[in-house]
């Protein structure tokens, strides 16, 4: 479903602030693989899902999404494939429209627009249904500006809406960083569920290594640009993030006793 070949990105090349950001990074994901993408400060995680997305066109190598090469495709162009969370809560919904408002502009970018610029009795019913799956009780709330909303709220309902084009890709940008310990969990279980109902191929950025090994059915540890562990399903069964950690000293040839190293 997602192929990425020998990618590699380098921010100012030949320029004392030369980054190079990715390093050939090569990830095929299957239909309905769900990634959980740890690394240190700077690794590359971010440039990997602004890649896929098409925010950053990669200097070498290649993405295909469902066997198209999307490498030089524009962002808007392959946006009805991928849908996006990001960690902030403000960046994915307008505050001062209202919940339906919202849904409604997310509906009509996977869809060939109409003209009617309101939201049909027929729209509304279907995203109260939606709503309804998040079991918030934001489907009694469709005209409430999301700006009054709580931040768990919102991304529940940014991922709601990214499931709106029917996309093929989820890319989750530490969506639940931002949020209290409780909505945290709330958005978790609710991505569970939208990736597990929608079968989206998904990836996860997260600085939770507990909420890394737990949720998904793959994991991968980047570093300096490069992907340098990749575990299954069996292998994360049973795994510690401790385990892991020893697991990036290993590999870093260095004693890491301390989860910041992986922050
Ligand atoms: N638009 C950009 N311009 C210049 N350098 C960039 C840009 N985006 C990322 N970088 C650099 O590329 C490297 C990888 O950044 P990236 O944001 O992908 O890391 P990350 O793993 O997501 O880090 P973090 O966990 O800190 O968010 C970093 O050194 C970063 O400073």
């Amino acid at each position: 479903m997602l192929e990425i070949r020998d990618v590699s990105k380098t921010f100012f090349p030949n320029t004392v602030n030369e980054r190079k950001a990715l390093r050939g990074i090569d990830l095929h994901l299957d239909e309905g693989d769900f990634v959980t993408v740890i690394g240190s400060n700077g690794a590359g995680k971010s440039t990997v899902l602004n890649t896929i997305a098409g925010k950053l066109t990669p200097d070498t190598g290649s993405v295909s999404v469902a066997g198209k090469d999307v490498t030089k495709m524009a962002d808007h162009r392959r946006a009805q494939w991928i849908g996006r969370v990001f960690q902030d809560p403000t960046a994915g919904t307008a505050p001062n429209l209202t919940i339906q408002e919202n849904m409604a502009l997310a509906f009509r970018r996977g869809h060939v627009r109409g003209l009617a610029a309101g939201v049909s009795k027929s729209r509304k019913d279907l995203f109260r249904e939606a709503l309804t799956t998040l079991e918030l009780g934001l489907e009694n709330r469709l005209t409430t500006k999301v700006g009054l909303l709580s931040g768990g709220q919102r991304q529940a309902l940014s991922l709601l809406m990214a499931t709106f084009s029917g996309p093929k890709i989820l890319l989750l940008d530490e969506h639940t960083a931002a949020l209290d310990p409780s909505r945290a969990e709330l958005v978790t279980r609710l991505t569970e569920q939208v990736v597990a109902e929608h079968r989206l191929t998904t990836l996860m950025v997260t600085h939770n290594m507990d909420q890394a090994l737990q949720v998904g059915n793959r994991l991968i540890m980047m570093h300096d640009g490069e992907i340098i562990l990749e575990l299954d399903e069996q292998e994360k069964a049973g795994k510690t993030a401790q385990d892991l950690l020893a697991e990036f000293g290993k590999i870093k040839g260095a004693v890491v006793d301390d989860k910041t190293m992986l922050q």
